[in-house]
């Protein structure tokens, strides 16, 4: 069994320099494989952006409440908007976070008759531009070139277990139709008996892409042991990791990891924004087979299992399209946005009404 105790760092430069790109391959594999998480240095999202949207995230969450109650997912068919402080659960806990969900651009293929899982997907709501200009431009910059990244990461993933570069490709759909999201997150310093910022839990994705956004640490990722390994913010790098979507395609090959992160200690709020790659939208994992070489599923093998783990595991992937998996998702996270904009699925899953507070997970 091969098991870890700290995240690899792989250095995205060695896929331009002459004759590193089979080790960057291989360090892939092996992060994949075994840990399902990993740190990026040398991405190409330009360091100038990421500094000015790192410069925003003070003056987002404080802008006047009201400011920000306007723009609450709850006016949003696309659980877009602003979450205040406590307003989701994960493992039956209150998660200590304020939120903000934007998204990629997106053109919207729902037409009237449609499943509602073709509404989930639309136009982020963003703050007022006169109270804080120029955010916008800045993070939409941002989401643009995460978004090319996770398109390129899919394809190093694909050769990295003998796929072909295109390995991938068939869960996404066209660039216009496809959607993904990104939240800004402030983890306040919290008095009291719990330091739960988000609680234990896989992410449902393919890929995400979390950028530390303050030098806080707090973030931890579950070992198959079952032991909780730092990963502090290290500057000029992403936190990548799989999620459930992309372990189930790939056959658990890239495992999906458990992580959590604790409240910050000190004076100040710790700052994130992880950004959440997804498949198309009216894609099953289960339309697209793929075929690994065997040496490439021998090292799934080698690996071992997951031996203890805090969080629980996703059903209905193998059925639904990715959307509707989704949608289900969001109802049971933000069920007072899914009372307002799908009566019929909130009863559903809710038939006695609800207890006031989301559950993620
Ligand atoms: O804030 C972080 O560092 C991680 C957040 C996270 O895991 C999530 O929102 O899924
Ligand atoms: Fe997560």
């Amino acid at each position: 069994m091969s098991d870890f105790s700290s995240i690899p760092l792989l250095d995205y430069a060695l896929l331009s320099a002459s004759g590193t790109r089979p080790q960057f391959l291989a360090q892939l594999r092996h992060a994949l494989v075994n840990v399902g998480f990993l740190y990026l240095a040398n991405h190409p999202v330009a360091q100038g952006d990421i500094d000015a949207l790192v410069g925003y995230i003070p003056r987002l969450f404080a802008l006047p409440p009201e400011s920000k109650e306007g723009i609450r997912m709850a006016n949003s068919e696309h659980f877009l908007g602003y979450s205040r402080f406590g307003a989701e659960l994960t493992k039956g806990a209150v998660d200590q976070r304020e939120q903000f969900d934007f998204a990629t651009r997106h053109t919207s293929r729902w037409r009237a008759g449609d499943p509602d899982h073709y509404r989930l997907w639309g136009p982020p709501q963003w703050p007022d531009e006169k109270l804080i200009p120029g955010f916008r431009e800045v993070m939409e910059r941002y989401l643009d070139q995460v978004e090319a990244l996770g398109y390129a990461f899919c394809g190093l993933i694909a050769e990295a277990f003998g796929l072909g570069p295109e390995g991938l490709s068939p869960f996404f759909d066209a660039p216009e139709l496809m959607q993904h999201r990104a939240k800004i997150v402030q983890y306040p310093v919290v008095e009291g008996k719990s330091d739960q910022g988000v609680g234990p839990h896989y992410d449902a994705g393919f890929l995400t892409f979390l950028l530390q956004a303050s030098a806080h640490r707090g973030l931890q990722v579950q070992n198959l042991a079952g032991e909780w390994i730092d990963a502090p913010p290290m500057p000029g790098t992403f936190v990548v990791n799989i999620g459930k979507a992309l372990e189930f395609v790939t056959g658990g090959l890239a495992r999906a990891t458990s992580h959590r992160v604790l409240s910050p200690k000190g004076a100040t709020p710790r700052y994130s924004v992880p950004f959440f790659q997804n498949i198309g939208l009216n894609t099953r994992l289960t339309d697209h087979i793929l075929h690994f070489p065997p040496e490439i599923l021998a090292l799934r093998d080698t690996r071992g299992a997951v031996a203890a783990t805090d969080s629980v595991n996703f059903s209905e992937f193998d059925r639904e399209p990715s959307g509707k998996v989704n949608l289900i998702g969001r109802v049971k996270s933000h069920p007072d946005v899914a009372q307002i904009h799908y009566p019929e699925l909130f009863k559903q899953i809710f038939p006695d009404g609800f207890s006031g507070k989301g559950s993620a997970y």
